[in-house]
């Protein structure tokens, strides 16, 4: 994984999909989750080419799962059920 530091002490952790996957694909949904998506763009500002990025809400201990709100629609995939396993006290119950 390749690593830019930027502004200082904030690390910002490249996680470049564009030709093969990387660790991005593990991250879990969460109904209370600690890190959200954002589209940014970081090498041209050319609208069809944004990078996808993950912010964290705060600071998080290290050895924290990273999990981020996929914000499905429930119902939106005719006869498909998937249950949410996020263990939140806020969990809908429900990812799709
Ligand atoms: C991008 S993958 C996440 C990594 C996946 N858990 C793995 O081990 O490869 C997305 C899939 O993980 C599962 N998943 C992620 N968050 C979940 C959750 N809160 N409850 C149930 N399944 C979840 C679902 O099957 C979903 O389609």
């Amino acid at each position: 994984m390749k690593t830019r530091q930027l502004y200082g002490e904030d690390m910002v952790y490249i996680l470049d999909a564009k030709s093969v996957g990387n660790l991005g694909r593990y991250f879990n949904h969460s109904c209370s989750p600690n890190i959200f998506v954002q589209n940014v763009f970081y090498d041209t500002h050319d609208l069809r080419f944004p990078w996808v990025a993950f912010f964290a809400f705060k600071l998080i201990k290290a050895g924290t799962e990273l999990t981020w709100n996929y914000n499905y629609e429930v119902g939106s995939v005719p006869g498909k059920k998937l249950p949410c396993y996020c263990g939140s006290t806020e969990c809908n119950g429900r990812l799709l």
